[in-house]
């Protein structure tokens, strides 16, 4: 199998704390190819930011420690002086973040923050600049490029800020997009056309992107591959249609059953009791998901999960995936998976 475009090799990334380091990612591995879109998944906390941010090399780096390696079209990023990183981040690496109004300058006029990645990376002209910004604008959905080239962040709705975020992105054609939520603060129906402008712009430039979400509706509408994520680990991976259709971790199964569907909404929602532990309090020892489903026995648990291949390309952690059931508030076992119940 040919290079990826993106391998992360058991990746570390560990914040300081009052004096010591906790690991935010925890040993974790993904790969990501052009042409593919992987979505990383799980509930707030779980690392998924800590692990984008961590391909960009954008922590501070006095109070993060990373160690592994983030292997970008073979070379590790995390070995690059950061002169080197400044040519890599919007060139060949470019980030989506969640809130345009915040990760977008209010001061400056979203063409100017566009020709500002183009004046960096390229040698085009201020004429060509322009020219391209309002080309970028046009291809990214906005009615008048010319318009918009003037004006300010707050002068625009917020799927308007998406899309020109998403210019920004795009604008020296990066092979690898990391898009960090990036409809979660938009409503439902732009939500839909943002995803779609997405998957269409990966698609015509045939670019890897990396997808951190918390909503699975988004992941099957979109990705091609999932990883979910729990403490700062990969519980399980696949494609989606592996993961939607075969999950096999608890903690997955419990992502999907907490989804709403026609059929969940007259029986009741499945709610995963619990939180994510805090970084601090995170065991280190053993399954991490063991105190949120106290009925499995300890002993149906590894004492250092693996991930096991359980299907061609879907891995899941830990042995307790083969003897996990759902209960009800009585104690009683249900067979409550959409997936199996189809
Ligand atoms: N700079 C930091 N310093 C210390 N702890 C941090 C830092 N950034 C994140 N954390 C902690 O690391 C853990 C993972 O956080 P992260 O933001 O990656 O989660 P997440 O899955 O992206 O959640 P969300 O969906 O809420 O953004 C959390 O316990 C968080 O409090």
């Amino acid at each position: 199998m040919g290079e990826h475009l993106l391998e992360i090799k058991n990746l570390s990334t560990s914040f300081k704390i009052k004096d010591k380091y906790y690991a935010a990612v925890d040993d974790v591995s993904i790969t990501v190819n052009s042409n593919e879109i992987v979505a990383i998944v799980g509930e707030s906390g779980c690392g998924k930011s800590a692990l984008a941010l961590s391909i960009n090399r954008l922590h501070n780096s006095e109070r993060t420690k990373m160690d592994g390696k983030i292997l970008y079209k073979g070379k590790d990023v995390l070995s690059l002086s950061n002169a080197q990183m400044n040519k890599y981040r919007g060139k060949e690496i470019s980030m989506i973040f969640q809130e345009p109004l915040t990760a977008l300058n209010p001061l400056m006029t979203i063409g100017k923050q566009i020709e500002e990645s183009l004046s960096y990376h390229t040698d085009l002209s201020k004429n060509q600049r322009k020219d391209r910004a309002c080309e970028l604008l046009d291809q990214v959905g906005i009615p008048k490029p010319e318009l918009t080239y003037k004006q300010f962040p707050h002068e625009l709705s917020g799927g308007m800020r998406q899309r020109a975020m998403i210019a920004i992105a795009i604008a020296c054609n990066p092979s690898l997009i990391i898009a960090d939520e990036p409809t979660t603060a938009l409503d439902v129906t732009i939500q839909a056309q943002i995803l779609d402008l997405l998957k269409s712009i990966q698609e015509a430039n045939g670019m890897g992107v990396v997808l951190i979400t918390h909503d699975l509706s988004v992941v099957a509408e979109v990705a091609d591959r999932v990883v979910v994520m729990y403490a700062g680990q990969v519980i399980e991976t696949g494609t989606v249609d592996e993961i939607f259709n075969r999950p096999q971790h608890p903690y997955t199964r419990s992502l999907l059953n907490s989804v709403p569907t026609t059929t969940s909404v007259q029986n009741r929602l499945h709610v995963i009791e619990g939180v994510v532990p805090s970084l601090v309090n995170l065991p280190r020892k053993g399954c991490r998901f063991k105190g949120r489903i106290p009925w499995i026995e300890d002993g149906l648990h590894e004492e250092t999960p693996e991930l096991h291949e359980v299907f061609p390309g879907h891995h899941v952690r830990c042995t307790c995936y083969k003897h996990f059931y759902f209960k009800n508030a009585e104690g009683e076992e249900i067979n409550h998976d959409i997936a199996q119940s189809k």
